[in-house]
């Protein structure tokens, strides 16, 4: 069963095409990462999941179901890039009328709130009201009303954008750590985060699915990253292409190698890198075992 299934799916408004035929198939399971340039499609891809807005044409199913089918109801959520909360109530109250909207009764809606608020770290502000939280707070409690009746798919439209580094980290850990039961489908323009988290890459460019790659490597090649603290760069990229079983470098400013070299058992390339190193007394700054995301889409 897929999680989510795009056939031939296109949209435009007054004749001009914002999305067009997008065909993707995706299985539950690790983070998946929609990116792309301002104006790409990502909300207007998100909108139609959620069924907010309609296709022009082509179809969709999430957990093989279409959408606005009512046994889709509490499997899957959305948290909108401008979603506000109601700065008149408190924290508790909003979070317990969304799990009465998905059919949570009685005392067990309030029970199910106070689950969602643990998971963000934020019992504490339950009762205050939406004004006194910060920017980051108010972005948890918001991913904490995506996460009420523990959706099968849960679509966050830009969650770390604006905030500061440590707010950023906590809705990574959060989105982390739901991911066992959760499949989260993230559009982001943070491609290090997006690194961290996701196995499976979208890329939309003009409304096409330029790209749609597995950070799993599952190729008949693998890459080395590796980042130069202090050496000549042309006599690194010459000595690179030395080693054995390398088919291509590619450098990427002064400093940056990425290595290509076919799928091995053992580690014999990196022990060569490394003696090629101590060799010509070259420091290193970073090793990757694999290409950075931006590497990965940007590379041709
Ligand atoms: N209601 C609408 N009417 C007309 N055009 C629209 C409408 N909604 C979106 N668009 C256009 O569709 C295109 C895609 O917009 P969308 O918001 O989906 O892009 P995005 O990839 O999410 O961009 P960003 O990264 O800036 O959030 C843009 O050119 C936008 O102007």
């Amino acid at each position: 069963m897929s999680i989510i299934k795009c056939q031939q799916l296109s949209k435009s408004y007054n004749g001009k095409s914002v999305l067009n035929n997008i065909n993707i198939e995706l299985n539950a399971g690790a983070p998946i990462a929609l990116v792309g340039p301002n104006g790409a499609g990502k909300t207007t891809l998100f909108s139609m999941l959620c069924g907010y807005i309609k296709p022009s044409s082509g179809t969709i199913q999430i957990l093989d179901l279409p959408i606005g089918s009512t046994k889709l109801q509490g499997k899957l959520s959305a948290l909108p890039q401008d979603a506000q909360l109601d700065p008149d109530c408190t924290i508790i109250s909003q979070l317990i009328l969304f799990a009465q909207l998905q059919g949570i009764k009685g005392k067990a809606a309030k029970v199910e709130a106070m689950r969602v608020l643990e998971l963000v770290d934020l019992v504490n502000v339950a009762k205050s009201k939406p004004k006194s939280l910060s920017h980051g707070m108010g972005k948890r409690v918001a991913i904490a009303q995506a996460l009420i009746g523990s959706p099968q798919l849960v679509l966050l439209d830009e969650p770390t954008a604006g905030l500061d580094p440590a707010n950023a980290k906590k809705i990574r850990q959060i989105v982390k750590q739901q991911s066992d039961k959760t499949t989260f489908m993230i559009s982001s323009h943070n491609l290090d985060e997006l690194e961290k988290l996701c196995d499976q890459v979208l890329y939309l460019e003009n409304g096409e699915l330029k790209q749609s790659v597995s950070m799993q490597s599952n190729q008949d090649t693998e890459f080395l990253t590796i980042v130069m603290k202090k050496a000549d760069p042309s006599s690194v990229h010459q000595a690179l292409l030395g080693l054995a079983y390398v088919i291509a470098v590619k450098q990427s400013g002064d400093d940056q190698f990425i290595i290509e070299y076919p799928r091995q058992p053992n580690f014999s390339l990196e022990q060569q890198l490394l003696s090629l190193l101590a060799q010509h007394n070259w420091q290193y700054k970073t090793l990757l075992k694999g290409r950075t995301l931006e590497d990965t889409l940007f590379s041709y």
